[in-house]
């Protein structure tokens, strides 16, 4: 007999050896070891895990590219690229190459079952199959159709930020703001109902926080995609932390709140919707409206909000950038809030939202696709067997010197602009290479649905505030905090406003 001593030493024994074989295991059988990266990779995925978990991973993933090259091994069976070159191929839009695992962890189960959505589902067929109804939606033309929704949470964030920070001369921290700003909007647009976060001045119902939370736990967890199934799809107890299904719900009380509505009918996009379930009953009915709802409230609000933030940090940063973009806006003399249709061809604007976006890609984790039968072959003459999973980061395509010019860790949105000497032609072919290698949405079929949404909300968002608002950070070389959580998340943006006099504006 043993004693419990020698059970428990037994025990630990064989768990290490077979943690160990395992290892041996992924490093032998790897097609991948010829491919340069930290020696851990070959072994295990617990090493970019952990990496992500800290919340930087697109710093470790810039160092990575500039130490080993245009293709890093980041697991057993993972390659890290950064040639955008292949963005075509890898995120091609006739045979799509499937998403890779790490989505799953974005289903939710309900009673048992497993939802899977716009963003998560692996399937190329079924997907294109539900955002067919829908995607003509989010054209430019037609999300202007909301666009009054905007204006009415832009007029609620002035007013909540003159009456909390610009007469009480007190900061305001634009990273908070700006969040509740961006869920308020989504809700807005989606079920012309705001989530009433800006009129309480706190995420008093924690959906920020319970997004936060499910956010790392994606992210971490969506390195070694096995893990879910112990933590949160696990069938016995869950232990994993809060999940989107409060999303769900809230979207299906709104769904009904609106069947039962006698108002007249509003224009968002719920409205939108019913009306395409009414012309394709076959396709749509009300879960698939649940899954387009959730879309919107979970895809829409930090991405754009990280957008945001970014931009006014960096106009802040940049004295010279900020003079240039508030003679801009004034000479436009606008009517505030800042209307579309005034506003996107403001040049200077328009360079500093894309060199903003170029610089804090919203999405910050490599955005993986699986290697299709027979494999593919890298410009450099390296062959990637198929199976494997291959993934860009927005913060490293986006970093490309060739690209995008020189300093591209710094922002300077005269890149986006002709520069003196620059024939219009030359200008033209740089802008158009610029513009189609940008990763921030992604790119292929499954780029980003919401792109023209969230570009209508933070031009006019940070037109109107600039042409408000004098603002200043505590002082120029006040820095702020990032978290790579998939979504790149700012703290730490305190900002003075003071009520703008040069501006002739009518409001
Ligand atoms: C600056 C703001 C935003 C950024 C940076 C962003 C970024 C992205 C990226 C990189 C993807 C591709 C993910 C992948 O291939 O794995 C994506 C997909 C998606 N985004 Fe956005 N997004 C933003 C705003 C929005 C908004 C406002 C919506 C609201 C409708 C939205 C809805 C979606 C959906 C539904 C998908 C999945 C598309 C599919 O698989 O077909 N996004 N987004």
């Amino acid at each position: 007999m043993f004693s419990i001593s020698e059970l428990v030493t037994n025990l630990a024994l064989s768990v290490g050896i077979l943690v160990v074989s395992r290892f041996l295991w992924n490093y032998l059988r790897s097609p991948l070891r010829s491919f340069p990266g930290p020696v851990p990779t070959s072994f295990t995925n617990i090493w970019r895990l952990q990496d992500v978990f800290k919340g930087r991973c697109d710093i470790t993933h810039n160092e990575l590219h500039r130490k080993y090259g245009p293709a890093v091994r980041m697991g057993p069976n993972i390659l890290s690229l950064s040639d955008p070159t292949l963005i075509r191929q890898v995120y091609n839009t006739k045979n799509p190459w499937l998403k890779s695992n790490m989505y799953n962890v974005n289903d939710v189960i309900v009673s048992g079952t497993r939802f899977k959505n716009l963003f998560s589902n692996q399937d190329e067929k079924w997907h294109s199959t539900f955002i067919r109804p829908v995607k003509s939606l989010y054209s430019m033309s037609k999300v202007q159709d909301v666009e009054h929704n905007v204006d009415i949470t832009i007029e609620l964030l002035l007013e909540k930020l003159r009456e909390r920070f610009v007469r009480p001369g007190k900061p305001c921290e634009m990273s908070e703001y700006i969040g509740f700003f961006a869920w308020d909007t989504m809700s807005q647009v989606t079920f012309s109902k705001d989530l009433g976060i800006l009129e309480a001045g706190s995420d008093y119902r924690g959906f920020l926080k319970r997004s936060n939370k499910t956010l790392d736990y994606f992210a971490s967890i969506c390195q070694i995609p096995m893990l879910d199934y112990v933590f949160d799809k696990n069938p016995i107890v869950r232990i994993g932390p809060p999940t989107f299904i409060w999303a769900n719900i809230f979207s299906q009380e709104q769904l009904q709140k609106r069947y039962e509505s006698t108002q007249a009918s509003h224009v968002d996009f719920l409205s939108k919707f019913l009306e395409v379930k009414k012309k394709q009953p076959e396709l749509v009915n009300d879960n698939t409206i649940i899954l387009y709802l959730i879309s919107n409230v979970l895809a829409g609000s930090d991405s754009t909000a990280s957008t945001m933030c970014a931009t006014i940090y960096y106009v802040l940063k940049n004295p010279s950038v900020h003079a240039k973009l508030r003679d801009e806006l004034r000479e436009a003399s606008l009517s505030l809030p800042a209307k579309w249709k005034d506003i996107h061809g403001l040049k200077y604007l328009e360079a500093v939202m894309r060199e903003s976006m170029r610089i804090n890609p919203g999405v910050g984790l490599m955005i993986e696709r699986v290697v299709p039968n027979g494999g593919v072959t890298l410009p450099d003459g390296r062959f990637v067997p198929e199976g494997t999973i291959v993934g860009m980061n927005p913060w490293v395509i986006n970093r490309n010197e060739e690209v995008f010019g020189a300093n591209t860790d710094s922002f300077i949105p005269e890149r986006w602009l002709k520069e003196p000497g620059e024939s219009e032609e030359a200008f033209q072919a740089r802008f158009a290479k610029m513009k189609g290698t940008d990763f921030t949405f992604g790119a292929g079929s499954r780029a980003c649905l919401g792109r023209n949404l969230s570009q209508l909300e933070s031009y006019k968002l940070v037109a109107t505030l600039f042409s408000s608002f004098d603002m200043e950070l505590p002082s120029q070389e006040h820095e702020w905090k990032l978290t790579n959580s998939w979504f790149i998340r700012q703290k730490n943006i305190p900002v003075r406003l003071v009520e703008r006099e040069d501006m002739a504006v009518c409001v």
